[in-house]
């Protein structure tokens, strides 16, 4: 529809006005159930929550066997790597090239430690062997103290480089999400992907940088230790895993028995979480305790909080009795190490000063074995975990809205909506379809309609936070499409009803309008708070303009819904852009505050340029407007002036004349003789 195709007003006196508000279209109700279940059943805990948020990984933990374990490790680590590498090279460089050498220093000391063994088991009188044995054993002492240092070098370096990952993460992490376009963010998957990413894959970033050092120095363990073991006889290499292995086989059991409880676990305790966070907040406290609301919730809390702790007494027993396993079969493998090293004793293919020496390089390398299988499955389990956030980051990276295209203008003499259509992700219904208007600098324009007919989902097209995806917004004939998104943002203040109480000073809730809470316009920002009737507000406030916004706060300050609808407004026209957007910003304010809301943004008297839209349910207070468009069910159906409408006596007509009665003692006046005969 073109703009000559809007629907405009029309005198036709055969019109009538009847005494109701037009009935919006749509589905008709069916009557409710007089039960509901109250949360999840009984046969799994996650039933009835969502499964999706988390069955990105079904499979993965589940099916991974020891080789798979083994084989993503090379990955894991080039990923942690190249973060490390990104964030501090010296102190990346410092853990492999300090980790290194205190490997070799342990390899160096268990083979002094064989050495004096053999030294010790040698023939001859014992205080002969002894004394020859002293520069072997001076040589363990170096070679320990040495390792101990280096490890404590690899620690320090490491506690260099681990916070930084995980800040650089996370501010990655927010400043991506914080600027993908907003549909994105009416997606209830990138939801619970961003839930899910922020929750575990930050956690798990900041632990996963110790955990593949620690893999590291136990492989490098592993090594030194196989290479004195091959050196004493090759066959005792074969016999080192027989009692390993056993217990690493259930520690990797254990570890996806973990990880399944914990994807049923945390469906669970988001949920756990909405009830406590109702159940502590101050705006919800009000209401909760009029409504005597508190023992259903504490109910529903308690009900799920006793699923979580059974679900984690049950992961606990059967890693209990999995560990018992893994060390009963561990067990075994050991004597069976220990008998055949006794064999090839006595079988003479060992020296004793070797089997001596074996004893405690197999006990070495038991250990290190131990570490890494041990390590290798957090590693893989919590791996899984970061590279889902990075892997959410890479997807936020194609969400984000346009940039480094065409500035938006530092002015707009029109904007055109040019056949708009806009349906919600998962939506079947399009929330506008076919909207035509135009907006001129200096006017004032009002949309108004029923509940969910479109005006704020249009008010958000023209301020560039949803691209319609029929027709175009043009600004002074330019594809708002093509203009870089955060300039043309840059150039619309949005007002909501429901606006955002910043706990911050007063007067930062002003500035954040214009992106800075530490820098401040001061004759802008009185200007704002004076047209606004936010001046008295905060001259009110003990601290007046540093005052704090939040209650949360020690010496924070309380305000009235009012008074932040105020505030709210004052933020609006701090901003001093083009065009400003007022979306329902004067429901709660007093009649005299919207009044002189309403009379300062009209008609661009604080900006002669400005082009503003008022959203109002109040009628009243849109007469004065040069042009109002109706809206209703996504499509505008009437538009003109106040006479015009009112001429036309359309559903404009029949809401202002209904809620013009609300204010009379007397029965409504009809608008026209022709409608007295219906009313
Ligand atoms: N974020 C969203 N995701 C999905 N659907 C939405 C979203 N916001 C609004 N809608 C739907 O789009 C339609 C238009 O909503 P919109 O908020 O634009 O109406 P409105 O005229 O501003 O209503 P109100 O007067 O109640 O503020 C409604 O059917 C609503 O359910």
């Amino acid at each position: 529809m073109s703009e000559t195709d809007e629907p405009t007003a029309s005198t036709d006196p055969r019109k009538e006005v009847p005494r109701q508000v037009p009935t919006p279209r749509g589905a008709v109700l069916a009557l409710p159930p007089s039960s509901m279940p109250a949360g999840p059943a009984s046969d799994d805990i996650t039933d009835g929550l969502k499964e999706a948020y988390w069955s990105i990984y079904d499979g993965a933990a589940a099916q991974a066997t020891v080789g798979q374990i083994l084989a993503g490790l090379p990955r894991t680590v080039r990923q942690i790597g190249r973060l490390a590498w990104r964030t501090d090279r010296p102190a990346t460089v410092a853990v492999v090239v300090l980790q290194l050498v205190s490997a070799a220093m342990s390899a160096f000391g268990l083979a002094a430690s064989v050495a004096v063994l053999q030294q010790l088991f040698a023939q001859g009188p014992t205080p002969d062997k002894v004394r020859a044995a002293v520069p072997q054993i001076l040589l363990v002492v170096a070679f320990l103290a040495a390792r101990a240092l280096l490890e404590a070098g690899v620690s320090v370096a490491q506690a260099r480089v681990t916070p930084k990952i995980r800040t650089a993460l996370e501010s990655d992490f927010l400043q991506l999400t914080a600027h993908v376009r907003l549909e994105v963010v009416d997606d209830s998957d990138w939801h619970d992907d961003a839930y899910r990413a922020n929750d575990r894959g930050l956690f798990y970033a900041r632990q996963i940088v110790g955990q593949v050092v620690s893999l590291a120095s136990a492989f490098l363990g592993l090594i030194g230790t196989a290479g004195v073991l091959t050196v004493l006889h090759p066959l005792l290499l074969p016999l080192l895993p027989l009692s390993v292995l056993p217990v690493g086989a259930a520690a990797v059991r254990t570890a996806r028995a973990r990880f399944h409880s914990f994807r049923r676990w945390n469906a669970l305790q988001r949920r756990v979480r909405v009830f406590s966070w109702l159940l502590l907040d101050r705006d919800s406290a009000a209401e909760l305790r009029a409504d005597t609301a508190q023992k259903a919730l504490l109910d529903e809390h308690r009900r799920l909080t006793t699923r979580i702790a059974e679900e984690d007494t049950r992961l606990g027993v059967s890693a209990a009795w999995l560990t018992l396993a893994g060390q009963g079969l561990g067990g075994i493998g050991a004597g069976v190490t220990y008998v055949a090293l006794g064999a090839m004793l006595i079988a003479g293919w060992l020296p004793l000063a070797a089997g001596a020496g074996a004893v405690i390089a197999i006990q070495a390398g038991r250990t290190s074995l131990t570490q890494f299988v041990e390590v290798a499955h957090l590693v893989y389990e919590h791996a899984l975990w970061v590279t889902d956030l990075l892997a959410f980051q890479e997807r936020c990276r194609t969400l984000q809205p346009c940039h480094g295209r065409r500035q938006a203008p530092r002015t707009v003499a029109e904007i055109v909506l040019q056949n708009v259509g806009y349906t919600y992700p998962g939506n079947d219904t399009p929330a506008l379809d076919g909207i035509s208007l135009t907006l001129r600098a200096g006017e004032t324009v009002a949309f108004v309609g029923l509940n969910g007919s479109g005006k704020s989902t249009c008010s958000r097209l023209i301020a560039g936070l949803y691209t319609p995806q029929k027709g175009s917004v043009l600004w002074d004939g330019v594809d708002a499409a093509d203009l870089d998104t955060e300039s043309l943002q840059q150039r619309v203040a949005t007002v909501l009803q429901d606006p955002v109480r910043f706990p911050f000073s007063a007067l930062a809730n002003l500035t954040v309008s214009r992106g800075t809470l530490t820098e401040a316009d001061p004759q802008r920002a009185l200007a704002a708070a004076r047209a606004s009737g936010a001046a008295q507000v905060i001259a009110g406030l003990p601290g007046t303009w540093q005052a704090l916004l939040s209650k949360r706060f020690r010496d924070g300050q309380e305000l009235s819904a009012g008074q932040w609808a105020k505030i709210a407004v004052a933020r609006g026209l701090y901003k001093d852009a083009p065009v400003l957007l007022l979306d329902e910003p004067t429901a709660s304010m007093d009649p005299r505050a919207e009044h002189d809301v309403y009379q300062a943004v009209l008609r661009g008297k604080l900006r002669d340029d400005q082009i503003t839209v008022l959203i109002s349910h109040r009628l009243a207070s849109v007469v004065d407007c040069d042009h109002i468009y109706v809206f209703d069910a996504g499509r505008i159906t009437e538009s003109g002036s106040h006479q015009d409408l009112m001429s036309l006596g359309g559903d404009y007509a029949q809401m202002f004349t209904l809620q013009a009665a609300g204010y009379q003692t007397e029965p409504a006046t009809p608008v026209s003789d022709s409608r007295t005969a219906h009313s």
